[in-house]
């Protein structure tokens, strides 16, 4: 097994130890320290970790992963209990042991609303669930991350509160889109990449953007190599009124998805055909990258978007597990834990998702974690128009994927591309998303066999428990270890003392 993954496939092999024909070793080229007291759970900054079954080197195999000074400094693939004996090494048996997930759609609404949620409560609780780097949203926080001075009241009050690793979007909004410098000095400043929306956003502070805001935007963003997250939902000009007529029971799931039909994606699409154009080689905006969050239609919307990247287009996609585990049909009414935009749509869309995913139309997932204090969710009211919409789910996000995605037969690898190797991509993270010499060393060691009930017994770390939709499922997938830059932040249901996650900022 470990000659088939070596050959000349990857890196260069620096070492091999001669005693163990059976076990490869790749090297890295260089190493950098590790945090401070309490950041780990673990008392060394070398050691190895090993099991039967790692997800690196395009494979799933035996295999043990030398962690040094925070990042991956070999990987010995094969056989490798003798060759570890007397080497500080943790040996997670027939565990999996993989990158860790980097989130690049979650809300985390501090400063400003950690009522909600917050830097502190939602990286422990991305850190129990095997996410090691989230990137977070410029809006929900107040205010709203638009400027180089907002992004630093972000960082700010994300000091010594991050147990993972975590970037941020600025947002593209009608003030800055016209705006080159203003959209350069918060690109300067570090955001990944912008995010904006085209219909509002439930937020006051951060208005909706029209095709032309996104054009201009786009053309700073070319400069900068970094990408444009949108929300594509519009409303369209001529709304049909199909279904809204008579009474409306605001109560009804089925008055919920009639109001977001999938022609607010459509629209939005449609209303995106220039942009995309734009990104094209030779194009106005060569060297920029629109981004679609949370599609929900995998339908028109999907369709357009498949003949935009034929044609050459720098478009991605993301979906999110909501999406993929739950249907329209299952949506109990009243039950605003449900509700999110695009709304979550009947179950042969849901297959169809699924399709997309696994052909790899759709590139990768994102949690949108948008929690917000329990009130605003009405659950006992149970209006869905009213309530506030987005899905609680950061810490849960594997294990759904997981539990959801075992009956179209995903793969190990499959996951780790659509939840590590695509987003670090996306959010030019160089040196994450895979297991590799030289990569941090962030990764997740779980037992996709392992059920569990997510039951009041359940610890979660989400500052509001009650108002997930996941409550009372049963999932199949127990996070063991997380592990960021090489610190052990969380294990056998407890975090490192300390936080020590970095921030990361674009140079
Ligand atoms: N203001 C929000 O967080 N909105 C979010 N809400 C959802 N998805 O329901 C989103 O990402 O659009
Ligand atoms: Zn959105
Ligand atoms: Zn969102």
């Amino acid at each position: 097994m470990a000659s088939a993954v070596a050959k000349g496939r990857l890196l260069p092999l620096l070492a091999v130890a001669a005693a163990l024909a059976a076990v490869i070793l790749y090297g890295a080229p260089f190493s950098k320290s590790l945090g401070g007291e309490g950041c780990s759970l673990l008392p060394h900054d070398h050691f190895w970790i090993a099991s039967e079954r790692v997800v690196a080197l395009g494979r799933v195999g035996p295999a043990a992963v030398e962690v040094k000074g925070g990042l991956i400094n070999a990987i010995a693939v094969g056989d490798y209990r003798s060759f570890l004996l007397r080497r500080p090494v943790v040996d997670y048996g027939d565990a999996v042991i993989m990158p860790g997930l980097i989130d690049v759609h979650a809300h985390l609404d501090e400063p400003g609303r950690v009522e909600w949620e917050g830097f502190s409560t939602g990286t422990k609780a991305a850190a129990a669930g095997g996410i090691t780097t989230l990137v977070d949203m410029p809006l929900n926080s107040y205010p709203s991350t638009v400027s180089e001075e907002t992004l630093k009241l972000k960082v700010d009050a994300a000091r010594d509160k991050l147990y993972v690793d975590v970037g941020f979007w600025g947002g593209l909004v009608p003030e800055n889109a016209f705006n080159p410098s203003a959209l350069e000095s918060l690109l300067k400043a570090g955001v990944l990449g912008l995010k904006s929306f085209m219909c509002p956003s439930g937020i006051n502070d951060f208005p909706m953007t029209n095709s032309t805001h996104i054009e201009e935007g786009l053309v700073t963003l070319a400069k900068y190599k970094r990408p444009l997250l949108i929300h594509a939902e519009r409303i369209p000009d001529i709304e049909s009124d199909d279904g809204l007529n008579g009474d409306l029971d605001p109560r009804s799931y089925a008055t919920y998805l009639k109001s977001r039909p999938p022609a607010w994606e459509e629209a939005a699409i449609r209303d995106l055909q220039r942009a995309m154009k734009d990104t094209k080689i030779g194009g106005r905006s060569e060297g920029a990258h629109i981004h679609i969050v949370h599609l929900s239609d995998s339908k028109t919307s999907l369709d357009l978007l498949k003949d935009a990247k034929h044609n050459g287009a720098k478009v991605s996609i993301e979906t999110c597990p909501h999406y993929l585990a739950f249907s329209a049909e299952e949506v109990p009414d009243g039950d605003t834990r449900f509700k999110c935009a695009p709304p979550i749509r009947d179950a042969t869309n849901r297959d169809s998702l699924w399709e997309a995913l696994l052909d790899g139309h759709i590139d990768m997932l994102s949690s949108d974690h948008s929690p917000s204090a329990p009130e605003l969710k009405l659950m006992e009211e149970g209006n869905f128009l009213r309530a506030w919409g987005g899905i609680s789910s950061l810490q849960f996000v594997l294990p759904v994927t997981w539990s959801y995605g075992k009956k179209y037969g995903i793969s190990l690898n499959q996951l780790a591309s659509w939840w590590s190797e695509r987003p670090a991509m996306l959010a030019g993270l160089k040196n994450k998303g895979a297991i590799l010499p030289g990569y941090h060393a962030d990764i997740v060691v779980w037992k996709p066999e392992e059920q569990f009930q997510l039951d009041d017994g359940h610890a979660v770390y989400h500052k509001h428990r009650n108002i997930s939709a996941y409550l009372g499922k049963e999932l199949s997938g127990k996070v063991l270890s997380t592990f960021v830059s090489g610190n052990l932040v969380f294990a056998e249901d407890q975090h490192a003392k300390a936080a020590c996650g970095a921030p990361i900022l674009a140079e």
